[in-house]
């Protein structure tokens, strides 16, 4: 097909239209569910990160099928309840809120559509992602449009933008926010991303250790009003040991000043879920990725003497945090964290609601505006029927259930293809890290095209490299040997991504077939969390899924010579790793010598659509949706 869309749209042809058919959302799951009730303490805090345009939910997957209107009503009832009990509820996001989903990517600049559903949630504080950065467009989504909405709440401490009409680079949002909780107690704010570069010219990106310099910030940090409490949250990984946790560095610059100030601390970008303990009077949490996860924190410590808080002690009727940041801390302050699963049940659950009664008007109000994007943006259309789950890490790089091997390559090989040169050979390379989510047994939805591959890199090429230089770029980019997991000490001998028939079982026969149920009721894979207090942060209990780690690179081989090497190959790859694969080519290869390698506009956004409707026709017209 090449880049003529027409070959593979949704809606041009006769023959196409018969395959258009619509999924629908999960039902909510049943069977299992959180452990205990939250721990509520004097100032409770609701974390979301990296939700990358998932407002709809995972539709194939119960575990984690709320939608952003369930969310709505959770929040709102949450915010309820910590103003009867008479403590302080704070709601933060941590940004990267494009690049992952239709909802979010199928507008022609991201996030049109989702940016507006996305802030029907009333957050105390957000910060921006590298997701944010990347193009000019979004850059500038967030700086006109959405710092504007959020005020001082929108905190970007080390992060400006062009302002065209200045002709000045500006803070996007606040450098910082300093405001009196609803009981009083003083917070001080600072929103840092990581020390991102990957931005366009649209934006600037301060080093944090630079920032720590800037003169609002030591005037922030040493300024004569009172602080009860410091919130350093940021697109930045919590744990310490990650190198690209810039978090530390603010930490460090705080405790110059403020040696036992409690410093509570949210982040992101890592896609994990984690807790850590930075001192005696600071902890730190992540909450995941793709609205999976819903992060909750709590502390209570706070008194007349050390904070102008006036609210309730231990909130009466619940559960109360219990533990110091670390075994003989000499602190005041006791905290708890939990990875809530993103579903109806745990909202229902922690919200004390029934299925039936759960539901605000504002939230089945949400549901209907992430209906009718998904409508207008056709996200529902069947491209295929995916014959079985390709995963990217449940088993390793070289599986043929690997989405790699299994999809993303034979995808490139067949469609990548420029019709000038198709009898040239062509080797393609790609960064792993475009490929986002694993690909599920089923239809296969112009939704998951965004799922897996969300994002507008654009195919170029080099003609006719020498095949002994291009067959070096691959290992020069991946450098060293994959590491593997053992598969002995995982929990699960084998899961619905190794072996696709147990998709069809329902979860509790998937794991009454391996013999663990807990409680009478079914421990289901999903995340089991380790993390620096320990194993029991997450809400509900799962059995852990095998995690192989893969290269950071893959290759696809097309249009070989039978049993010999091509002298010559275009060598295909996307703009997103152009500098790397110039590096690795060598100083007789420039920048101008790349070009477009179908059009400029063909990008990774584009080969997904054209692969389903040509590997998986069969049984299109009667593929069984297979939730998990
Ligand atoms: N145009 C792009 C942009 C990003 N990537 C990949 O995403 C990674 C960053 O994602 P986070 O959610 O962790 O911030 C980046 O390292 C790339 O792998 C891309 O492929 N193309
Ligand atoms: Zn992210
Ligand atoms: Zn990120």
């Amino acid at each position: 097909c090449g880049s003529d869309s027409s070959c593979y749209g949704p809606t041009n042809t006769v023959e196409h239209v018969r395959h258009v058919k619509r999924i629908q959302p999960g039902v909510p799951n049943a069977a299992y569910g959180p452990k205990a009730p939250l721990e509520w303490g004097q100032l409770n805090f609701l974390h979301t990160t990296d939700t990358h345009g998932w407002l709809e939910g995972h539709l194939k997957e119960q575990n984690y099928g709320a939608d952003w209107g369930d969310f709505v009503t959770f929040s709102r009832r949450m915010k309820q309840t910590a103003g009867n009990m008479g403590v302080d509820l704070l709601l933060i996001d941590t940004g990267d809120l494009h690049d992952g989903n239709g909802v979010s990517d199928a507008t022609t600049i991201d996030g049109t559509d989702s940016m507006p559903i996305f802030d029907e949630i009333a957050y105390d504080l957000l910060t921006i992602g590298n997701h944010e950065l990347y193009v000019s467009e979004v850059a500038y989504q967030m700086f006109n449009n959405w710092a504007r909405k959020w005020g001082d709440r929108y905190v970007t401490s080390n992060v400006k933008a062009f302002n065209q009409t200045s002709g000045q680079y500006e803070y996007i949002g606040a450098t910082h926010r300093y405001f009196t909780t609803e009981k009083g107690l003083r917070v001080m704010a600072f929103g840092v991303l990581f020390d991102f570069t990957g931005n366009s010219n649209a934006s600037q990106v301060l080093k944090a250790a630079d920032m720590v310099k800037e003169e609002w910030f030591t005037d922030a940090v040493n300024t004569c009003d009172p602080i009860d409490v410091f919130v350093l949250f940021g697109h930045n990984p919590v744990r310490q040991t990650d190198s690209s946790n810039t978090l530390k560095t603010v930490f460090n610059e705080i405790r110059k000043v403020h040696p036992t100030t409690p410093i509570q601390i949210l982040g992101g970008h890592s896609h994990i879920r984690d807790f850590a303990v930075y001192d005696d009077n600071s902890v730190a949490l992540e909450s995941g990725r793709y609205c999976e996860t819903l992060g909750w924190m709590s502390m209570t410590g706070f008194s007349s003497s050390n904070s102008g808080y006036n609210g309730v002690k231990n909130p009466h009727g619940v559960a109360n945090p219990t533990r110091p940041a670390k075994a003989g801390a000499k602190s005041p302050f006791v905290y708890s964290r939990r990875y809530l699963d993103w579903n109806r049940q745990t909202f229902i659950y922690h919200t004390k609601q029934t299925e039936q009664a759960f539901d605000y008007g504002s939230g089945l109000r949400v549901t209907g505006d992430i209906t009718k994007v998904r409508e207008d943006l056709k996200l529902g259309d069947v491209y295929g029927c995916a014959p079985q789950t390709y995963c990217i890490s449940c088993v390793p790089f070289d599986n043929s259930s690997n989405i790699f091997p299994g999809v993303v390559v034979p995808a490139v090989t067949a469609v990548v293809v420029n019709k000038t040169r198709e009898d040239k050979s062509r080797l393609i390379i790609g960064n792993t890290g475009a490929i986002r989510f694993d690909l599920h047994q089923g239809p296969f939805t112009y939704d998951d095209n965004f799922i897996v591959s969300p994002f507008r890199d654009v195919f170029l090429y080099i003609p006719d490299v020498p095949y002994d230089l291009a067959k070096t770029v691959l290992p020069k980019l991946n450098k060293g040997p994959i590491a593997k997991r053992d598969l002995a000490t995982m929990p699960i001998p084998r899961d619905s991504c190794t072996d696709p028939s147990l998709g069809y079982l329902t979860r509790r026969e998937m794991r009454q077939s391996h013999g663990v149920v807990r409680r009478q009721e079914v421990v289901t894979s999903g995340y089991a969390t380790t993390d620096d207090w320990g194993t029991d942060g997450d809400d509900t209990e799962h059995t852990g899924i095998p995690n192989y780690s893969l290269p950071g690179y893959f290759q696809a081989q097309a249009n070989f010579p039978e049993g010999n090497d091509p002298e010559v190959v275009d060598l295909v790859f996307f703009d997103f790793i152009e500098s790397l694969i110039l590096s690795d080519l060598g100083a007789n290869y420039t920048a101008d010598m790349v070009s477009c390698y179908i059009d400029c506009s063909f990008t990774s956004q584009d080969y997904m659509l054209p692969y389903a409707k040509l590997a998986w026709q069969e049984n299109v017209d009667n593929c069984p949706v297979v939730i998990q």
